[in-house]
């Protein structure tokens, strides 16, 4: 059942300003893997949210959820900012550049982000067309997909533990301006925020990730979407102007681990 849209509320993906910055942890190295080749990106919604199955292995998420239980999470106030979503969860929020390029880069993302983004619907060399031609069309649609051209994932790391009774109430994602430093060069580049990437480290009952589609005229009253975490899958949702409204639900038993960072493609 389609919930009341909440009235513009937002997460708040800015980094920390008035802290002192937070040291970069010692994070466990990304290992094991699947590789790429085993691993996709399956559209869940068209165009809207993507989800990485086994993005990472089970035994890799044990590693990373233990390790994580040993940072300094803060419970977030149940009292948000006037234009900020209801949310009650404890979190850790980190700029780290290397890690999100060692999340981006070490890992299957980036070949799933750049390579093989559209599997199911684009068929690459086919007999329609010649490679430039074939080349030319899948670089515009990489751009539509990710609206721009993906350099990496946003620095600003944070960590999310739910526990039981915790929740992050209905609410869009932002696009956010930045500027970028992507590994492969010298320059740091202008570039903005386009999807939210979750990677749910736990299973756990409730907490499920929920979208709520808009209303539209042939569709007035369309089904939520609920995402179940799975251990190791990773889940992209296009943020900014066309976000969807969504919520992750109230844990009702286990902990729910979450590493969210964006993708960040250049302006
Ligand atoms: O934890 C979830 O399921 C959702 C998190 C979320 O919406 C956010 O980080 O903006
Ligand atoms: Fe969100």
């Amino acid at each position: 059942m389609a919930k009341p849209k909440p009235q513009n509320k937002k997460s708040d993906s800015k980094p920390q300003t008035r802290q002192p910055p937070t040291p970069p942890p010692n994070w466990p190295p990304l290992r094991p893997l699947l590789p790429a080749t085993d691993l996709h990106l399956t559209p869940l919604v068209h165009d809207q949210i993507y989800l990485i199955r086994n993005f990472l292995p089970a035994t890799l998420c044990k590693t990373y959820a233990s390790f994580l239980s040993s940072l300094p999470l803060t419970t977030t106030p149940g009292r948000p900012k006037k234009d900020e979503a209801v949310r009650v969860n404890d979190r850790f929020q980190v700029e780290d550049a290397r890690f999100a390029e060692n999340l981006w880069s070490g890992t299957a993302l980036r070949e799933l982000v750049l390579e093989r983004f559209d599997e199911d619907e684009y068929s690459y060399g086919d007999e329609d067309g010649t490679p430039e031609q074939d080349e030319s069309a899948k670089a515009q649609k990489l751009c539509e997909t990710w609206g721009g051209q993906p350099l990496g994932l946003n620095p600003n790391i944070r960590i999310y533990r739910y526990s039981k009774g915790q929740f992050f109430a209905q609410h869009y994602d932002e696009s956010n301006t930045l500027t970028f430093h992507p590994a492969s060069t010298p320059r740091s580049v202008p570039a903005r925020t386009t999807w939210t990437l979750l990677v749910y480290l736990t299973t756990c009952t409730g907490g499920e990730t929920v979208f709520y589609p808009d209303a539209t005229r042939e569709n007035p009253n369309p089904a939520a979407i609920a995402v179940a975490p799975e251990v190791g899958m990773a889940l992209l949702h296009r943020h900014g102007d066309r976000c969807m409204v969504h919520e992750g639900r109230e844990v009702t038993g286990g902990e729910k681990w979450v590493v969210r960072s964006d993708l960040v493609v250049a302006r």
